[in-house]
């Protein structure tokens, strides 16, 4: 249902919601009218018993109809209201232990679909209670194709946000390397995964990577993936994505109170991963190769020996890094060397990167440095229009910059853009579609972004 708005007496009922609202003789809007003051944007109510075939039905707040595209950053609230709504509207029902929900599109079925699959989502694996798994099903829409690519984006971010949400002892280099193994086999005839090892990064010298990786007894996984949707001749478009299993600091230890994140810092990694994914179950007519670094980073005595190479590195660098916990723009520094072999038509890496991003922009926007206004403008529209994931600020903060400046080094291609998302990694309340947890973000936004490259051709 839409807030009242302007001239009107009440707010009114979605087109899916007349209908059913017909179907059952006026008593859906009837209830609502005598069972308290209009429904606020994301807030819900349940009715019992007025269809027979739908024993509980939630009515959730939508904002107001003539909400679009707003502000500066031309955000599309009408989309996210929606995804807001709906994911309201079906953990209500998921507290109730029902099963199986059929979701009004709203006006935007792709949106719906997020909103539904995003909110339900919570990662249970460990434990004894696990909330009630609901099934979703598109209600009085004829937009399938819509309801279905949502599905599959949304199905990609709850990947990342599983992957990132694991603990450290559970998502190994190599268990995050199988399990991608596992996510992809069904997309065989377009996907080549290749596992690197150890001696392959020796064979490429590898050095500032093999450095890091020293900090742990867990084998280091270099992991390539080539999801082939478009003529070998095309140009591919390049992600790289930071795979830190676990980031403790090393001798420049970090605070033990919030150490336990630090199994997020392969959110780059898992993003990355789960938009290859879903590009693959869209199908989508592109070429992407996905260069995924995956080391874990915790054992301190080991470290130390480690770190030293590591400083060694950094001095030579010329970016004057003195703090053992820079770890991951030296892994990128080789994958972007490496991954210039490709030929890319854009690169786009993706890390949980610096500290200080969380201090620039907080929870409300991922961190984006490029050397191409194209790129910019590209990533900025997929975002502001479809998938709501970041955002560009005027301040920023020293540390995020150096770090984008000593990466920007090792990189000569025109189209390359890096992507802070320390501090979109987890989810408090920031996002409503999102529980409290590991977020996931920005798999839609990489997603929208490879399907916009591959439709321009
Ligand atoms: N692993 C990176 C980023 S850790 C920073 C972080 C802060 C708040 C929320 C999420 C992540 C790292 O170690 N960077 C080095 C640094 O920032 O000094
Ligand atoms: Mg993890
Ligand atoms: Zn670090
Ligand atoms: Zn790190």
């Amino acid at each position: 249902v839409f807030e009242k708005d302007g001239e009107e007496e009440s707010g009114h009922l979605t087109e899916a919601a007349a209908r059913f609202d017909q179907s059952v003789s006026g008593k859906l809007s009837e209830l609502l009218k005598i069972s308290g003051p209009g429904l606020k944007k994301g807030k819900s109510r349940l009715f019992y018993g007025i269809h027979q075939d739908f024993p509980c039905v939630a009515v959730v707040g939508l904002g107001k109809d003539s909400e679009g595209v707003c502000g500066a950053e031309k955000w599309d609230s009408r989309k996210e209201n929606i995804r807001q709504a709906v994911s309201a509207g079906c953990r209500t029902l998921q507290e109730l232990e029902v099963g199986h929900v059929e979701v009004d599109d709203c006006g935007d079925a792709k949106s719906a679909a997020e909103g539904a699959v995003l909110g339900l989502f919570s990662y249970d694996e460990l434990k004894s209670k696990k909330k009630t798994r609901v099934t979703s099903q598109l209600h009085g829409s004829a937009d399938v194709d819509g309801w279905k690519k949502g599905i599959i984006y949304a199905e990609g971010q709850n990947l990342a946000r599983f992957l990132m949400e694991a603990p450290a002892n559970r998502i190994t280099p190599t268990a995050f390397a199988n399990t991608m193994e596992e996510r992809l086999a069904p997309h065989a005839e377009r996907v080549t995964i290749k596992k690197r090892s150890k001696a392959w990064m020796e064979e490429q010298q590898m050095g500032a990577f093999l450095s890091v990786a020293r900090g742990s007894e867990e084998p280091p996984v270099f992991l390539e993936l080539h999801y082939s949707g478009s003529a070998d001749s095309q140009q591919p478009l390049l992600l790289v994505g930071k795979g830190i299993t676990f980031d403790s600091g090393g001798i420049s230890l970090k605070p033990s109170q919030s150490m336990d994140a630090m199994r997020a810092d392969m959110g780059g990694a898992a993003t990355v991963c789960a938009s290859i994914v879903a590009a693959a179950a869209l199908k989508l007519p592109v070429n992407i190769v996905g260069g995924l670094l995956l080391i874990p980073f915790c054992q301190c005595l080991h470290f130390y020996c480690a770190q030293t190479n590591i400083l060694h590195v950094c001095a030579r660098s010329r970016s004057g890094v003195d703090n053992t916990d820079a770890e991951g723009r030296l892994i990128l520094a080789d994958a972007l060397c490496y991954g210039h072999t490709f030929n890319p038509r854009a690169i786009v890496n993706v890390a949980t990167l610096t500290g200080a991003m969380d201090v620039a922009l907080g929870s409300a926007a991922t961190g984006v440095f490029t050397n191409s206004d194209w790129l910019w403008e590209q990533l900025q529209q997929v975002d502001r229009n479809l998938t709501f994931e970041h955002d560009n600020y005027e301040g920023s903060s020293g540390g995020a910059c150096t770090a984008a400046a000593f990466l920007r080094e090792f990189v000569t291609a025109p189209h390359w853009a890096h992507l802070d998302i320390a501090g979109v990694m987890s989810n408090k309340d920031e996002v409503p579609y999102l529980r409290k947890g590991m977020s996931g973000r920005p798999t839609r936004t990489l997603v929208e972004f490879a399907a916009r490259l591959a439709h321009s051709g």
